[in-house]
């Protein structure tokens, strides 16, 4: 369980994380999504002990990070994937990580085989790693101490699709098995796929929260026909409210209810999709383009 009450964080007179709160509960994947300079980072280095708040608090667990006894053993923590020791291997990174958490070459080497490195690999120096291999091996450390909570910034990055789909089968199965899991991403595509909730932000501020299939139907429904107008008029007389979209119409009805106001109209309907146009990814979009710090 993650839970995070009114946290905010400032440098200066500028908010970089304001006021935001939302809960992971166990068994659920969240993803954390927004634009470049949107404030996941910080709002994740606060949660995993990095840096304090301004005011409000995470709490991992029921407790604040820096107040679990070892850590590393209840929450697996990937922040930086590049942050590795370049002249260390795979095998000696995750051996320091091993014993710092009391756990032995088995654990090593479970952990490897979990994350898909191989032995040949886990020889090699990490500096020579590409950076889905950087990956890999970050979420080995994450993972080598069996926590039951997992933060990763970020970590389909650099991934190829089928390192992606790995991902989304090993993080799904760790929700499965009772985990709590909250990853950043700006592939929205890829938080679409894995994430139970999302949580959005922009400039620091929570822009939108919920199941991932609840926030695409709110984005209605988009409908092309053999004449909008007349469908559109109506939809008007139903008190529905119906905005003219690219080649069609957006509308906030279900399908069923535009389906049925076309028949009755005498319209005949070229395309009906739920949601707003391309998923979530559009929905991200128009949410944070305001809101957008830096170019994405
Ligand atoms: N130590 C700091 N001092 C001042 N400003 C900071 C500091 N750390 C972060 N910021 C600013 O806070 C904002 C949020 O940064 P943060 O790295 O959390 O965003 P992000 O959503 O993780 O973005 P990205 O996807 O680019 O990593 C940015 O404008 C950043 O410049």
């Amino acid at each position: 369980m993650i839970t995070v009450e009114n946290l905010t964080k400032r440098y200066g007179a500028f908010t970089a994380v304001d006021d935001i709160s939302f809960e992971v509960r166990p068994g659920s994947v969240v993803g954390f999504l927004g634009p470049n300079g949107a404030g996941k980072s910080t709002a994740m280095r606060m949660m995993t002990g990095l840096n304090p708040p301004t005011s409000g608090r995470a709490l991992v667990l029921g407790r604040p990070y820096r107040d679990l006894p070892m850590p590393g053993r209840h929450v697996g923590v990937m922040l930086d994937a590049s942050a590795q020791h370049p002249g260390r291997s795979g095998r000696e990174v995750l051996t320091l990580a091993a014993m710092h958490l009391g756990l032995g070459a088995d654990d090593v080497a479970h952990a490897l085989n979990r994350v898909g490195l191989t032995d040949k690999e886990a020889g090699r120096r990490v500096g020579g790693y590409s950076l889905g291999m950087r990956q890999r091996l970050g979420l080995a450390v994450a993972l080598i101490g069996q926590p039951q909570v997992l933060v990763l910034d970020e970590p389909a990055n650099g991934l190829d699709p089928q390192g992606i789909h790995w991902m989304r089968t090993l993080l799904r199965g760790f929700a499965s098995a009772g985990g709590t899991v909250l990853l950043s991403s700006h592939l929205l595509h890829e938080v679409q796929a894995v994430a139970d909730e999302v949580v959005m932000i922009g400039r620091g501020r929570i822009v939108a929260q919920g199941r991932v299939d609840e926030l695409i139907q709110a984005g209605g429904v988009t409908v092309r026909s053999m004449d909008d107008g007349a469908l559109a008029r109506g939809l008007q007389a139903k008190g529905v409210d119906v905005t003219p979209a690219a080649g069609g119409l957006t509308v906030s009805a279900s399908a069923e209810d535009v389906g049925r106001a076309a028949l009755e109209q005498g319209v005949v309907l070229l395309e009906l999709r739920t949601g707003a146009e391309g998923g979530l990814e559009e929905l991200f979009l128009q949410l944070t383009a305001a809101d957008a710090r830096d170019a994405a």
